[in-house]
C-alpha cells in the first residue's frame, strides 16, 4: 500500500479539517487511504466515509480494517444520496484530493500513462461506459479541439484535433502508441513528454467528466456540511482550482456574488485561507505529484 499513493500536503489537509475527535468526516477521494489513515488516527470515536469510484481503492479500505471507516464505491457526485443512506446527512468536514492516484498512473493496463503501451482506456471507474478510445475515435474535430485546448492547454490544439481525425480515417486509434504516433509530428521538439502528458490529461478529464463531477459535488456541499464544518479541496488543474475558488468566494461558478437587501454577501462558505496553500520545495522533491497542488480551505457559515 505504501506504493499506492504518497499523500500530498497531508498535515495542511488535516489542519484544514479542524478535526473534532468525535466528528463525522468524508474523504471523497480515498485512493490509497493516505489522508484517511491520518484522519482516523486523530479521531477518538467519530466516523469516516471514504468515497472512490475505482474498485482498486476498496482493497485499501479493507486493509485499514477500522469499524469507524465506511468505504463507498461510488462517484463523489452522488455524495448527498449516500450520506443520507448511511444516516449521516450532515458532516463536520469533507476532504477532496482530486485527479488520479499514482497507483492508477503506474498501472500500465489502465492507459493513463504515456510511458506504457496499452489500450486507450483512462477510466477511473472500470465499469464506466466511455473510454479514451471512444473519445479519440468518435468525437467531432471541434470537440477534440475544445478538449485538447481547454483541458490540456496545448497551444496547437486545432492542428492536433485535425491530425487525430485524419489518422483515424485510415484506421482506429486503439492504443497509447497509436495516439502518440498520430501526434508525434506536432509535439514540440525536446518537450514531447510534457506535450503528451497534457494530451493525456485532457482526454482523462473528458473520459471521467472530472469538471462536471466536481461542480456537482460542490453544489451539494452547503447542504451536507454542518455550520462551522470544513471543506478542504486539493486540485491539480487550473480549471478545477477556478471552480473551487469561485464556489468558495461567490457561492457559484460564474458571475458575481449575490447580495441581500442590506448589501451582505449571500454565500454558504467562507474562505479560511486567503491564498491557496502549496507544497514546499522539500515536499515537491520527495513527491513530484505535489508540484501543481493547490489546497483551498473553507468553512460553512
Ligand atoms: C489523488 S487520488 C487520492 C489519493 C488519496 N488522498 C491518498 O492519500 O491515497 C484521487 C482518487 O480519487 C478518485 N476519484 C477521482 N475522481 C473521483 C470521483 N468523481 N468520484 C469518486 N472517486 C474519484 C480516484 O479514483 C483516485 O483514487
Amino acid at each position: 500500500m505504501s506504493n499506492y499513493h504518497e499523500p500530498v500536503l497531508l498535515q495542511a489537509c488535516i489542519n484544514g479539517l479542524n478535526l473534532q475527535p468525535g466528528g463525522t468526516y468524508v474523504d471523497i477521494t480515498f485512493g490509497g487511504g493516505g489522508h484517511s489513515r491520518e484522519i482516523l488516527n486523530q479521531l477518538d470515536g467519530g466516523r469516516l466515509f471514504g468515497f472512490d469510484q475505482d474498485a482498486d481503492a476498496k482493497v485499501n479500505a479493507q486493509a485499514i480494517g477500522d469499524s469507524r471507516l465506511t468505504f463507498v464505491a461510488s462517484n463523489f457526485r452522488n455524495i448527498k444520496r449516500y450520506l443520507r443512506l448511511y444516516k449521516a446527512e450532515q458532516v463536520d468536514g469533507i476532504l477532496a484530493d482530486l485527479g488520479i492516484s499514482s497507483h492508477q498512473i503506474d498501472t500500465p493496463e489502465r492507459g493513463f500513462s504515456t510511458r506504457f503501451d496499452a489500450d486507450l482506456d483512462m477510466r477511473m471507474n472500470q465499469n464506466a461506459d466511455r473510454t479514451a478510445a471512444q473519445v479519440v475515435n468518435e468525437y467531432s474535430e471541434a470537440d477534440l479541439h475544445r478538449i485538447l485546448g481547454m483541458y490540456g492547454e496545448i497551444t496547437n490544439a486545432r492542428t492536433a484535433a485535425s491530425a487525430l481525425v485524419s489518422a483515424r480515417s485510415n484506421r482506429q486509434l486503439k492504443t497509447v502508441n497509436d495516439l502518440k504516433a498520430a501526434l508525434q509530428r506536432f509535439a514540440p521538439r525536446g518537450k514531447e513528454n510534457k506535450y503528451f502528458a497534457q494530451v493525456f490529461q485532457a482526454l482523462r478529464i473528458e473520459v471521467n467528466e472530472e469538471l462536471q463531477a466536481l461542480e456537482e459535488f460542490l453544489e451539494q456541499v452547503p447542504d451536507i456540511l454542518k455550520p462551522g464544518g470544513r471543506l478542504v479541496v486539493m486540485s491539480y488543474h487550473s480549471l478545477e482550482d477556478r471552480l473551487v475558488k469561485n464556489f468558495i468566494n461567490k457561492g457559484k461558478f460564474q458571475g458575481e456574488v449575490e447580495k441581500d437587501l442590506f448589501g451582505n454577501d449571500l454565500k454558504p462558505l467562507q474562505s479560511v485561507t486567503r491564498k491557496p496553500i502549496e507544497a514546499t520545495p522539500d515536499e515537491i522533491a520527495r513527491n513530484p505529484r505535489a508540484r501543481s497542488a493547490k489546497l483551498r480551505i473553507a468553512e460553512k457559515l
